[in-house]
């Protein structure tokens, strides 16, 4: 097949998807972060990568954003709240951070093939996205793309979703976000 062909089923893949978002977990989500103090994010791997694409939007609004694991990323507080991007919402080295998110009474939303995942059931929010896990064996969704490659699409799409709600919520435009764009590179 030829590749333009890939990419139209890539994008009729993600268009299933779309139709799928529950409107009222997002928009809970949506007022977690205006609620916050600090907003944290993290992902591993390709999900990983999406969630610092989201930081970075998330920064261009003056939302004090962070990507766990950075070197200059401060300490979580309950008036904070931590973001995870994780198909399967089994990834160990995640778990055992949203643990230690609660432990300090910081807010905990997953964004999720699977909610009742176990990072899922210790989140105050999950937000569950349509695809198939990186291992195949444990979903029947149907989808031509290797691994996790749907959700973590889609995962970058919901979040600029996000980023759209919360630019109509605090009347922001592009203009005003590019103001804090990296002057530096
Ligand atoms: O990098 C990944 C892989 O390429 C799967 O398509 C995953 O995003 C990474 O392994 C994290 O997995 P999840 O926490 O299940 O998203």
């Amino acid at each position: 097949m030829e590749t333009n062909l890939y990419l139209a089923e890539i994008l009729h893949e993600l268009q299933q998807g779309a139709n799928q978002l529950n409107d009222e977990q997002a928009d809970r989500f949506v007022e977690r972060i205006m609620a916050s103090n600090k907003v944290f994010v993290a992902g591993a791997g390709r999900s990983g990568l999406m969630a610092k694409a989201f930081a970075m939007r998330l920064m261009h609004m003056g939302i004090d954003a962070y990507v766990v694991g950075e070197s200059i990323t401060p300490n979580v507080t309950e008036k904070d709240m931590l973001i995870i991007g994780s198909g399967s919402g089994e990834t160990k080295s995640l778990l055992s951070m949203a643990e230690k998110a609660k432990s300090l009474q910081a807010s905990v939303a997953l964004v999720t093939i699977f909610p009742e995942s176990k990072i899922g059931k210790l989140a105050d929010i999950a937000v569950n996205l349509p695809g198939s896990p990186k291992d195949k064996s444990t979903s029947n969704y149907s989808t031509i793309q290797p691994m996790g490659s749907l959700f973590e699409q889609t995962l970058l799409l919901f979040f600029d979703a996000v980023i759209l709600r919360l630019m109509e919520k605090k009347g922001f435009d592009s203009t005003t976000m590019f103001g804090r764009h990296a002057n530096l590179e």
